[in-house]
């Protein structure tokens, strides 16, 4: 009997290499990528046991979270971050693991360099101890964090136990409005369904609209599938997929691309396969959205004002919003066109891939900086940085008074040297706002790069729909 099956179901099904009734299944894992922030206890816990690790080959690491952004040359100030990374290559040369080293032209976040290197490929499945693994669910693969004594655990076996989740289709009708980005898209999602709303899910998005996203832009939106709880997201492969991977480091060649491509062709849900739960969204609602609270789920269109606390419906809502207001020192009622920054960061695994840097560019270009602004541009990837610098992007973003940074995590998260000052506000294109998030007291505001680059030349958010673009013969540099 062959019944009708989700792209997820298709993908578990033929990686479950153990199941005992009422057990948690036993998934072969295709693709582990380590890095240096939740692998060392990992490490050393094998040590100990006095094991070794079953696939070296397919474990591949890189330094992301806490490197400097800034000369490499240097020694690494922070003696944690130094161990760390120190550690990492030990480690990685012990066990003959290949690591992007800082000194790599493949270094880069984690999430950016699997795709761009063509390791993440349709129907893997890819774990790391990083919970924006989601983000290689955008190619049609099982992609999902775990935490560190999993990481030990698929180290050791190759393996790794997993009760099977539920699955949600989130379908996204309509057609992308000018000036709304992927980012828009999923900030927008999370606001509707909660930062909950998909726990114990793995969502498969889908419709016309992310038909026609490019990768970049579906990896934005999967790599945001966990700040709505999802156990995972993923996409299902199409031409566009296979389009992106064709040539790349790792992918397939010659025949064996053709064979893979037949096979990636099946990783499709079948017609009239269900799932455990449905949410459709009109895309043609959305409007570029800005976060004002202090999870991904508060945020609001850019038209909007600063909610009042009492129009939240329960009251956990209500002082969950109070205590986000004065956290981030706004009053309801402000218009968010009037909320002024301090700091802009255009990077991490959400935004900081080619396509991104080029829109925030155009927005850019030909403007300055405002005088009261900080703001810096942080490329994914040392092969994302280097793309950039041949199109001349890193120069448009230099002439108007940003810093241009080397690839790492950098200011998405408070493990290295780019951090915002207590009291600080900064727009960034990352996806995570919790409080201290970028730094002890610093306030964060997630938006798309065409929104974070509006926000820097002005001092203040704008609705980038109403931008003026500088640059001769530009009329259209956000993506629709
Ligand atoms: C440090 C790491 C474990 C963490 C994660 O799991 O996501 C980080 O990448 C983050 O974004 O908060
Ligand atoms: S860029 Fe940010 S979200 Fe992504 S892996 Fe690094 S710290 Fe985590």
């Amino acid at each position: 009997m062959t019944s009708k099956r989700t792209l997820f179901d298709k993908i578990w099904d033929s990686h479950v290499v153990h199941q005992e009734s009422g057990k948690p299944s036993l998934l072969y894992i295709d693709l582990h990528l380590i890095h240096e922030v939740t692998s060392p206890q990992a490490f050393e816990g094998l040590r100990l046991a006095g094991r070794s690790i079953r696939r070296p080959d397919l474990t591949v690491g890189t330094v992301d979270h806490n490197i400097p952004t800034t000369d490499r040359s240097l020694p690494i100030a922070d003696p944690i971050s130094r161990q760390q990374i120190e550690t990492l290559r030990e480690n990685c040369q012990n066990h003959k693991i290949t690591l992007y080293d800082l000194d790599s032209r493949n270094q880069g976040i984690v999430h950016v360099i699997g795709p761009e290197l063509g390791l993440t490929l349709p129907g893997k499945t890819i774990v790391c101890g990083d919970s924006h693994t989601s983000t290689h669910g955008a190619f049609g693969a099982l992609a999902f964090g775990i935490g560190t004594s999993e990481v030990e655990h698929v180290m050791a076996t190759q393996c790794l136990p997993q009760a099977k989740p539920k699955t949600m289709e989130v379908h996204f009708k309509g057609k992308l409005p000018y000036g709304v980005t992927a980012k828009d898209v999923v900030l927008h999602l999370i606001n509707q369904i909660g930062t909950a709303g998909a726990t114990g899910y793995v969502v498969e998005y889908t419709g016309e609209v992310i038909r026609n996203m490019s990768m970049e832009e579906r990896m934005t939106i999967c790599n945001m599938s966990i700040e709505a709880g999802a156990r995972a997201g993923m996409i299902a492969p199409d031409e566009t997929t296979f389009s992106y991977l064709l040539g790349r480091k790792h992918s397939p060649k010659g025949s064996a691309w053709e064979q893979a491509i037949a096979a990636w062709k099946e990783l499709v849900t079948d017609e009239g396969a269900t799932y455990d739960a449905r949410v459709e969204i009109d895309v043609n609602e959305i409007a570029p959205q800005v976060t004002w609270g202090t999870s991904p789920g508060m945020g609001a269109d850019i038209t909007k004002l600063v909610p009042d606390p009492s129009s939240f419906e329960t009251n956990t809502e209500q002082k969950a919003a109070e205590l986000a207001l004065e956290y981030m020192g706004l009053t309801a009622g402000t218009p968010i066109s009037e909320i002024t920054i301090d700091r802009v960061f255009i990077g991490s695994c959400t935004n900081s891939r080619i396509e991104d840097l080029r829109a925030a560019a155009e927005v850019v270009a030909g403007y300055q900086v405002a005088a009261t602004v900080q703001a810096m541009v942080v490329p994914g990837s040392q092969q994302v940085k280097e793309q950039a610098e041949e199109e001349g992007l890193h120069q448009i973003f230099l002439d108007a008074g940003f810093e241009w940074r080397e690839a790492g995590c950098s200011m998405c998260l408070g493990m290295n040297p780019d951090i915002i000052q207590p009291g600080e506000r900064c727009a960034s294109t990352s996806n995570r706002n919790f409080e201290g998030r970028q730094g002890r007291g610093g306030r964060t505001h997630l938006v798309s790069p065409v929104m974070a680059a509006a926000a820097a030349i002005k001092g203040h958010f704008v609705d980038i729909r109403n931008w003026n673009f500088n640059r001769k013969g530009q009329t259209n540099g956000i993506p629709s």
